[in-house]
């Protein structure tokens, strides 16, 4: 069995930091050593283009592809279509062809686990999988948190809603039930903070006073930074692009309380490994 996790990051809300949040919590774990795989489940390709793959619709062969052939019970090498980053980390990447793929998924037989049988011809390859999901609770998310361990929710605190928030966590609690018995919250992660508001402060420790009994609050909180948004247009993660800085210092903060909840919840490893 493998020991490879996989983690969605997932929020039907647009804008709060998924694909941003994938990439650096990508390239952080494979800065400790780790073996990681990115999926870009979002025919946007901002994770694609945020890497560096600035004309996705011109890539031949994307999740859209691997999921097709799955569908048609077709037999393709396991490491089809991954791109290798030079930041050392693997990409799964995306084009617009995903939104033709998931209206014909609707149609298909086990439509809920495509993503999730893609993913069991790669997970022995790695030790980190991390899935940037769409911001729809559709079909494209139902597989992913079907193919995930662990879910992690990003949320800028200005647009925290509280019943977003609960849609989210019913859609993943029926996922629970019916599909995934298996899948935790690891957490929730607040981005874009504006440390200075004392709004962000509020929202901050209202969440965690609503859902910290439930639900982790990491403590690591991003900053709102133009150098973020300036890494991704640069196709680099905010290491490469702006290493000293506090939106890197805050994204290293949450790798390593991710590798935390990781390790309690399996076990069987030192804190002090890490
Ligand atoms: N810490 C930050 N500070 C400032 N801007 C940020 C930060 N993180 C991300 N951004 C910017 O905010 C925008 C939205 O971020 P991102 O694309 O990561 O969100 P998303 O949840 O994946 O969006 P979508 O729902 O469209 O997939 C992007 O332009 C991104 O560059
Ligand atoms: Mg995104």
């Amino acid at each position: 069995m493998s020991n490879c996790k996989v983690i969605a990051l997932t929020n039907q809300k647009g804008g709060v930091g998924k694909t941003t949040s994938t990439l650096n919590l990508g390239v952080d774990l494979a800065r400790r050593g780790k073996k990681v795989l990115l999926i870009d489940v979002d025919a946007q390709a901002n994770l694609t283009m945020a890497l560096g793959y600035r004309k996705p619709d011109d890539l031949p062969f994307t999740l859209a592809n691997v999921m097709q052939n799955i569908m048609d019970d077709k037999t393709i090498p396991a490491d089809a279509g991954i791109l290798h980053h030079n930041e050392s980390i693997d990409l799964m990447p995306s084009n617009i062809e995903l939104s033709g793929l998931e209206v014909r998924l609707i149609n298909a037989i086990s439509r809920e686990r495509i993503l999730k049988s893609y993913i069991s011809t790669v997970r022995q390859n790695y030790d980190h999988i991390l899935i940037d999901c769409m911001p729809s609770l559709g079909m494209m998310t139902i597989n992913a948190l079907a193919a995930a361990d662990s879910v992690v929710i990003p949320t800028q605190p200005h647009y925290l809603s509280a019943k977003g928030l609960e849609l989210l966590l019913r859609s993943i609690s029926k996922v629970k039930r019916q599909i995934n018995p298996k899948l935790r919250i690891d957490g929730i992660l607040m981005t874009m903070v504006m440390s200075r508001t004392n709004m962000a402060k509020e929202i901050t420790a209202s969440v965690k006073s609503v859902y910290g009994q439930k639900i982790k609050v990491f403590d690591a909180a991003i900053p709102h930074s133009i150098r973020a948004v300036e890494a991704s247009a640069e196709g680099q993660s905010i290491f490469a692009y702006d290493k000293g800085g506090k939106v890197a210092a805050a994204y290293e903060q949450f790798g390593r309380e991710v590798m935390v909840v990781l390790v309690y919840k399996c076990g069987h490893k030192k804190l002090n490994n890490l």
